[in-house]
């Protein structure tokens, strides 16, 4: 269908949401939610179950064994400089620096700019994506990288053990070890929150999500029964989100939530997102454990998820819809 088609490539090449609002512009039509489903900063606070990590795993002894107060600092340096031309994105590639990506003609724009890195394995790293100013941000991401394979392993073990599995069943279904991105978010003020959002509902296709929050400023809410609902701010803590493949692989235990990002008229907010994802040519599929004659497989075994993810959220559906029995 013509209307459905991608816009023509010199279209993709879009301003950042941060250019539009240095330079004044007048809030484009293609971030507005028409349907009246923009953002309500004033909904209930859910109540997030705080783990003490160092208790899992000896390899963090303490409260800010993540790094995370080293890589915020990071974060802000990253924002603040002028020199994110220079890891701008390709015009239809995933990586680098730049606007919302654009997959369909009819999408309503994210209120977002991004720093998309693949960060392991290793030799999969586009280094000239990787800022090296502000200085040490190269060494820091990449101590980071090596914490948050370390937590995604202990989540995982920890998630087996409550439920009676051995400890390796689900990191088995990563393959040698889980494809990682990272993702900077940045989210300036906007003039119409309620209009605009700084990214639309949506699960996370990873096995888990691991977040690091702005430090002051609101935004992330998750959906349950059919209510938002805003995470606390919560210093020092990450959070783990369980994504579409640690529900496939815990037969639905475990869900994938909804979530959405609402925008802020008077205050700017970051965040970081690391995806970790099973290795793209191994199958997932509910652990063997999980499905038995009272629990029945409700998943297909699946593989290259986050392609069929892209592909699905393209067409508007929830992509995990397209993994069920
Ligand atoms: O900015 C946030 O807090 C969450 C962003 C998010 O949901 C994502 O990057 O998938
Ligand atoms: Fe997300």
């Amino acid at each position: 269908m013509a209307e459905s088609a991608p816009p023509a490539k010199t279209q993709w090449l879009q301003k950042t949401v941060q250019e539009l609002v240095i330079n004044g512009e007048e809030l484009p039509e293609k971030y507005i939610h028409k349907d009246g489903d923009g953002g309500v900063l004033d909904v209930p606070l859910m109540e997030v179950p705080v783990v003490d990590l160092s208790l899992l795993t000896s390899s963090l002894t303490s409260r800010r064994g993540a790094g995370e107060t080293s890589i915020r600092s990071k974060l802000l340096g990253l924002l603040s400089v002028g020199e994110k031309q220079k890891y701008s994105r390709e015009v239809d590639e995933i990586e680098g620096y730049g606007n919302d990506m654009i997959l369909s003609a009819q999408q309503i724009l994210d209120w977002t700019d991004r720093l998309y890195l693949t960060i392991y394995p290793e030799d999969q790293r586009r280094l000239k994506f990787w800022p090296e100013i502000p200085q040490d941000f190269r060494d820091i991401l990449h101590d980071y990288t090596f914490k948050m394979k370390m937590i995604n392993e202990v989540v995982f073990k920890a998630m087996a053990r409550s439920l009676n599995l051995e400890d390796n069943c689900f990191l088995d279904q990563y393959g040698k070890g889980p494809t990682m991105t990272a993702r900077f978010n940045y989210y300036p003020k906007c003039p119409r929150p309620d209009l605009v959002l700084g990214v639309k509902p949506h699960a996370d296709g990873s096995g888990i999500t691991i977040l690091l929050q702005d430090k002051e400023v609101e935004g992330l809410q998750f959906q349950k029964d059919n209510q938002w609902n805003k995470v606390p701010i919560i210093p020092e803590a990450l959070l783990i989100n369980v994504g579409d493949q640690a529900e496939i692989m815990s037969n639905g235990i475990f869900k994938s939530p909804v979530h959405r990002v609402v925008t802020n008229s008077e205050r700017e907010r970051i965040s970081l997102a690391v995806f970790c994802i099973p290795e793209s040519e191994k199958e997932i599929q509910p652990v063997d454990g999980l499905v038995n004659k009272s629990q029945p497989r409700l998943y297909k075994k699946v593989k290259n998820y986050v392609d069929i993810y892209f592909q699905s959220y393209q067409q508007g559906k929830r992509p995990i819809d397209g993994a069920k029995i």
